[in-house]
C-alpha cells in the first residue's frame, strides 16, 4: 500500500483488542503501520478489564466449589484481598511490554499520546503532526459518572482492582456486568454490599428467571438489592459516605462503585474538525466499519454497534480490518454470534436466540434436566438450569445457562449454534469424556 506521501499506512488510534489482534498481521503483510496510545498498551482488557477482573475471581470460584463439596473438603475458604490483587497485578504487570513487543517485532511504531485530528489525514501527537493514508479509531470506553452533586467521591471499576484494603462497607451503582460481577467478589471477600438498582431489573440483556436466581443466591449471602434507587447526591461527613436517593432515603457506606456503564473515548479526537459524524454510543460506521470520511474506519468498543462491545468482538473487527485494508477482501463484515457471560458465581451466559425471540418464533425451548445430569453432581452444583432453542428444522438456534460453568458450556455449544449443524454434523462429534462439553453436547442429541 506504501506510497511515501504518508507517514503510515495505517494509523491506529488506541491499542487495544480492536487494534493489536489486526495491526500485527497487516503488519507483517509489509504494510507500514503506526499506533497512537495515551496509556498503557493493550488497553483496558489486560490492564484493567477482563484479565485483571478474572484473576481477582479465580478465589471466588475455590470458595464456591470448597462450599458445594464441604463435608468433603475444608470449608469455608477464606479470600486475603490483599494478596489476591498482588496476585492479579502479578498475573497482568507483563502484559502491557508483551503487547508492546508483539507490536514492535513486526515493525510497527508506538507513539505515546493522546491523538486529536488536525484533518482526515493527519493526526497530531505531542504536538507532532503524523500523517497516514488511513486511520483506524479505536479509542474504546471510559467509565460513566453519574451527574449529581458529590460524585467524585464515587470510584470506578479500575480503582475497585487496585483496591489494596478491602472496605467494610461498599454500595455498587448500577446492576450491569461489573456491578453484579464485582459485588460477586466484595461479598465473597467479605465486604457488606449494596446494590442500588436504577429500575427494577438486573442484567437486562439476560434471561432474567436466571439473572433472578443469581440475585437470591447473592442475598442469601448478604448482599442487599434495593430497586429504583433513583440516586440524587453522595455526601462526605467524616470517614462516612452517604447516599441519598428515593424520597428522603439514605445509606451510609465507605466506598461507593459507580458502574452506571461506559461511554465512547471520542471527545479528545476532535471529530467534529473533520465531520466524523458519531452519536452517544459511539462512532458511526458502514457495514466496512468505514466512517463517513472515507479513509477513516472504526474499530472495537468506539463504534456505535448493536454486537456486545466485548474484547471478541473487538478482536474480530480488527481482524476483519487487516483484510479489508490489506485489500483481501471488499466483502462487508459479517458478525458470528457472539456470546456473552457474566462472571458471577454462577455464571450466567447466552448465545444466539433469546428465549423471548424464541417464543415470538414458535420455536422449541427445551430446558436441560440437571438434577439428574450426573456430571453436574459431581461438583455437588446447586444451581444450574439451561434453555436450548431449536429452529423449526431442529438446529440449536439459541442457548442460555446458570451454572458454575455456563461460560465453557456455552462455548461448547457455539459452533451448532453458528455452523447450523443438523443431526449428521453432531454426530459426527466426539468430545472428552468426562468433562463439561461431552456433558453440555449430551444435552442436544
Ligand atoms: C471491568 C471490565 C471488565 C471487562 N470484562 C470483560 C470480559 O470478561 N470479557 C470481555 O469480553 N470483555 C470484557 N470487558 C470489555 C473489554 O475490556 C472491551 O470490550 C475491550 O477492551 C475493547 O477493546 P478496544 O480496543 O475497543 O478498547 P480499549 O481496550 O479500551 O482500548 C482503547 C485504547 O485507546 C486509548 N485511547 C483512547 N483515546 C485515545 C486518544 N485520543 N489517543 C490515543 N489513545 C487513546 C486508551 O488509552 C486505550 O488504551 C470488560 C471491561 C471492563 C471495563
Ligand atoms: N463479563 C463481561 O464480558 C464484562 C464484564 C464487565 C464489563 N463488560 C463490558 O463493559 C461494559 C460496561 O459494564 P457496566 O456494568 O458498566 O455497564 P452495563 O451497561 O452492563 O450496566 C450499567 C448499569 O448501570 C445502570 N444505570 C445506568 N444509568 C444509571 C443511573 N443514572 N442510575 C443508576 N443506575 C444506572 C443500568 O441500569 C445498568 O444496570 C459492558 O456493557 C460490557 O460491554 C463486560
Amino acid at each position: 500500500m506504501s506510497q511515501n506521501k504518508f507517514d503510515y499506512d495505517v494509523l491506529y488510534i488506541g491499542s487495544g483488542h480492536g487494534t493489536f489482534d489486526g495491526a500485527i498481521p497487516l503488519a507483517a503483510k509489509g504494510i507500514k503501520v503506526g499506533v497512537v496510545e495515551a496509556g498503557l498498551v493493550g488497553g483496558t482488557c489486560p490492564n484493567r478489564g477482563c484479565n485483571a477482573k478474572i484473576s481477582l475471581d479465580s478465589p471466588v470460584t475455590h470458595q464456591r466449589y470448597a462450599e458445594s463439596m464441604q463435608k468433603i473438603v475444608t470449608h469455608p475458604v477464606h479470600i486475603n484481598w490483599q494478596e489476591n490483587v498482588q496476585h492479579k497485578n502479578t498475573v497482568i504487570q507483563n502484559l502491557p511490554g508483551a503487547i508492546t513487543g508483539m507490536l514492535k517485532n513486526q515493525g510497527i511504531t508506538i507513539l505515546k499520546g493522546t491523538g486529536q485530528f488536525q484533518d482526515q489525514h493527519t493526526v497530531i501527537v505531542n504536538e507532532q503532526a503524523i500523517t497516514a493514508e488511513k486511520v483506524v479509531i479505536a479509542t474504546g470506553l471510559h467509565p460513566h459518572r453519574l451527574d449529581i452533586p458529590g460524585t467524585q467521591l464515587a470510584h470506578d471499576s479500575e480503582d475497585f482492582m487496585n483496591l489494596t484494603h478491602l472496605p467494610d462497607n461498599i454500595a455498587i451503582i448500577g446492576s450491569g456486568y461489573i456491578s453484579m460481577e464485582f459485588a460477586t467478589m466484595a461479598n465473597a471477600a467479605g465486604a457488606n454490599v449494596t446494590v442500588l438498582m436504577h429500575g427494577k431489573q438486573a442484567l437486562r440483556q439476560f434471561y432474567q428467571p436466571f439473572v433472578q436466581k443469581i440475585v437470591d443466591d447473592l442475598t442469601q449471602r448478604g448482599v442487599k438489592f434495593i430497586t429504583q434507587a433513583d440516586i440524587s447526591a453522595f455526601r462526605q461527613e467524616g470517614q462516612s459516605l452517604w447516599i441519598d436517593y428515593g424520597q428522603d432515603q439514605y445509606l451510609k457506606t465507605n466506598w461507593i462503585l459507580d458502574a452506571t456503564g461506559r461511554v465512547p473515548n471520542i471527545e479528545k479526537l476532535n471529530l467534529d474538525k473533520i465531520g466524523i459524524a458519531y452519536n452517544d454510543n459511539g462512532i458511526v460506521v458502514n457495514d466496512h466499519l468505514q466512517t463517513n470520511v472515507e479513509n477513516i474506519y472504526a474499530s472495537g468498543d468506539v463504534i456505535d454497534k448493536q454486537q456486545p462491545k466485548l474484547t471478541p468482538t473487538a478482536i474480530f473487527e480488527s481482524l476483519y480490518l487487516t483484510q479489508l485494508l490489506s485489500q483481501a477482501t471488499t466483502d462487508p463484515i459479517q458478525y458470528p454470534v457472539i456470546p456473552s457471560v457474566v462472571f458471577t458465581s454462577p455464571r450466567i451466559a447466552k448465545a444466539g436466540m433469546s428465549v423471548a425471540a424464541a417464543q415470538d418464533n414458535h420455536f422449541d425451548i427445551q430446558t436441560v434436566d440437571f438434577d439428574n445430569d450426573w456430571y453436574r453432581q459431581v461438583n455437588n452444583e446447586k444451581i444450574a438450569d439451561s434453555r436450548l432453542i431449536f429452529d423449526n428444522a431442529h438446529h440449536l438456534v439459541g442457548a442460555t445457562e446458570v451454572s458454575d460453568q455456563a461460560d465453557n458450556a456455552m462455548n461448547t455449544l457455539l459452533p451448532a449454534i453458528e455452523f447450523q449443524f443438523g443431526k449428521a454434523e453432531l454426530s459426527r462429534l466426539i468430545y472428552l469424556f468426562p468433562s463439561i462439553s461431552s456433558a453440555t453436547w449430551d444435552q442436544i442429541k
